[in-house]
């Protein structure tokens, strides 16, 4: 918990200061209070009193019961204000950070997991810094000044309250151990819960289609039983805390009272009224090192499972990337649209065997370089150590003649246009879709924008509309969508779509086909003008009149431009200038359709399997 107050912001950590002061002050008017209830009951007690003193003490007691309520509210004010600016820092950190995160970071974590880390995880560390995190400096104050102010006036009493803290600290301890490793497996049923609901919630229609509803549902309720039980049991014996230190709290008045009438009835007349009055400053006194341990236990109650969360936070905020920036962002001696892989090796993450070994190709600027093999042969792993998804294990991969880890991982990007095997859209429409690539990076300022002051939230919240939806995109970039569209072959869908190229595009992009999905997102590639454009099986989409229109537009229209393929089908790949047959890992053979189904047994097997003889004739 003491490691994420690192990312407090100047100006909480003052408000926390101001805080801290106006906690003093709260104490301090909380324990002059018994002062003056002395004095008021001596002057009951002393015959010939007159009212206007009681009531000019008992005014005094008013302004200073009034001083700790305007404390008290400054403190919450501060507190509530910290908590809410200080986990809008986190969730924004989180965000950023998991944006920075490849797939090896995402497999290590779970999707799941990061979303219960941005939110739940957050929401315990708010409620701890709102509700418990002065408690934590409250606590030991006032009863370390409230044992001074009852020192030395009466053994008896003392050994009294002793004894009650000692019974309090027993319980509050035992209850502790029974808890907190309960509150430490809360978060992680809390990451399950969100896992199962997510597996459901995506996977819906297959669920309906094989009638898995049940199936789905006893897995649910498995998660959401053991979370239940757990914060059932919690939430039982911390009911049950409560009254037990209230009882011990009324067991020590009466024992106080007990005592007191022992007192003063061994007692001389004299002595009998001084000992009436500090009998009852006593018991308020005590009741205030008693209420030290109640606020305790509330730190205690609050204080385990923020520290968890803050600990599942911080792991997320500490994860380097695997893959790091370099610094080049330029080719080597001007070289550009080139990509040459050396003897590559690669291995996944946590896997033993090597999943890619001895690959070498060059791709020469504006040729095409196409991949083909058998399903699971590692055509999508190749392809994905361009953009730096993962680096290799060996071998080198260059684009534009220097190894990508060396490039500066935006400009690298930048070279390229992507466009992966399952189609990603975004909500928004078709034309902030197709213009993605055209969207402001993330900004550094973002990160450090202090959202604990109205500047700082100003700040972001400009930050963040220019990065949102471009709705406002100028002639030319709706020119170049337009084209970007028409070599995709998504023109004729989009402009009979209501609204055009301003259609909406749903979340996931649920009201487009899926080879709608896949034209626009070839589309988004184009639009980028990329050095390098990867398709990873983009087309098995697209019916075959549409794949080979794409085909024929990207030869017109993307002349220079460098296009690595991945396919299934020969038709795909026919034309490109090399073609490289993947098999389990391996090259199987490098040439032109040609060369390969004259020496490529591998490739010649794939051309007979989908082309006729005729065909393979020609
Ligand atoms: N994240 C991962 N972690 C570990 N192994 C993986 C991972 N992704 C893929 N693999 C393994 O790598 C192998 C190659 O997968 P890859 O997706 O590269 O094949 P592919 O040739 O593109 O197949 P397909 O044509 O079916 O898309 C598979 O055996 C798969 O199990």
């Amino acid at each position: 918990m003491l490691r994420i107050s690192r990312y407090l912001s100047k100006m909480e950590i003052g408000q926390l200061l101001l805080s801290l002061v106006f906690t003093v002050g709260q104490i301090f008017f909380d324990l002059r209070l018994p002062d003056y209830m002395s004095q008021v009951t001596k002057l009951v007690e002393t015959p010939g009193s007159r009212m206007s003193d009681i009531w000019k003490e008992g005014g005094k007691m008013l302004l200073i019961s009034m001083g700790s309520l305007l404390c008290a509210i400054a403190v919450g004010y501060f507190m509530a204000r910290i908590g809410a600016s200080f986990s809008q820092r986190l969730r924004s950190l989180e965000f950023r950070k998991v944006e920075s995160f490849g797939p090896a970071e995402m497999d290590r974590f779970s999707t799941a997991s990061l979303i219960t880390r941005s939110t739940n995880d957050v929401t315990q560390i708010q409620i701890f810094i709102t509700m418990g995190l002065l408690m934590v400096f409250r606590a030991p104050i006032m009863g370390v000044w409230a044992v001074f102010k009852i020192a030395g006036k009466g053994a008896d009493w003392t050994w009294a309250t002793g004894i009650a803290t000692v019974i309090l600290m027993a319980f509050m301890a035992i209850i502790m151990a029974l808890v907190i490793p309960k509150f430490k497996a809360m978060q992680k049923l809390t990451d399950n819960i969100n896992q199962v609901a997510r597996e459901n919630l995506t996977g819906l229609r297959v669920v309906r289609a094989y009638n898995a509803e049940d199936y789905q549902e006893k897995k649910f309720d498995k998660a959401n039983d053991e979370l239940t039980g757990t914060q059932l049991f919690t939430t039982r014996v911390i009911a049950v805390m409560m009254p037990l230190m209230n009882t011990v709290m009324n067991g020590l008045s009466l024992s106080i009272y007990w005592i007191g009438a022992y007192l003063i009835k061994a007692a001389g007349a004299m002595d009998r009224l001084t000992l009436f009055s500090n009998m009852v400053v006593f018991s308020s006194y005590a009741m205030q090192v008693i209420s030290a341990f109640l606020l305790l236990a509330m730190v205690f109650v609050l204080w385990p499972r923020a520290d968890v969360s803050a600990q599942r936070v911080l792991e997320v905020l500490d994860t380097e990337p695997i893959v790091r920036s370099g610094s080049v962002t330029t080719g080597k001696n001007g070289e550009s649209g080139t990509v040459e892989f050396r003897n590559v090796q690669f291995t996944y993450p946590r896997a033993r065997k090597p999943m890619l070994e001895g690959i070498s190709f060059k791709a020469e600027r504006g040729q095409t370089v196409a991949f083909i093999g058998s399903t699971g042969s590692g055509k999508s792993s190749l392809i994905n150590l361009v953009p730096r998804f993962y680096d290799v294990s060996d071998g080198q991969v260059l684009v534009d003649g220097v190894d990508v880890r060396d490039w500066d991982v935006q400009a690298l990007r930048d070279r390229l246009g992507y466009v992966p095997q399952q189609s990603v859209m975004f909500k928004g429409t078709v034309a902030s879709n197709v213009s993605y690539g055209a969207k402001p990076e993330h900004s550094e300022d973002v990160e450090l924008a202090d959202t604990s002051t109205a500047e700082g939230r100003r700040h972001e919240l400009e930050l963040i509309a220019a990065s949102s939806d471009n709705v406002g995109l100028t002639d030319a970039q709706m020119e170049d969508v337009r084209k970007a569209g028409q070599v995709a072959q998504a023109s004729e869908f989009v402009e009979r779509m209501d609204g055009g190229w301003q259609a909406p595009i749903a979340q996931s992009g649920s009201n487009v086909s899926g080879g709608q999905k896949q034209r626009l997102s070839i589309a988004r590639a184009v639009y980028r003008k990329p050095e390098v454009l990867i398709f990873d099986d983009s087309f098995s989409a697209l019916d075959f009149k549409t794949d080979r229109a794409v085909r024929d537009a990207l030869k017109t229209q993307a002349v220079g431009v460098t296009k690595l393929i991945v396919a299934q089908r020969i038709g795909t790949i026919m034309d490109a200038d090399t073609i490289v047959v993947l098999d389990d890992g391996r090259v199987a053979g490098v040439g032109t359709h040609d060369e390969l189904l004259k020496t490529c047994p591998v490739y010649k097997e794939i051309a007979q399997s989908q082309l006729s003889p005729e065909e393979l004739e020609a």
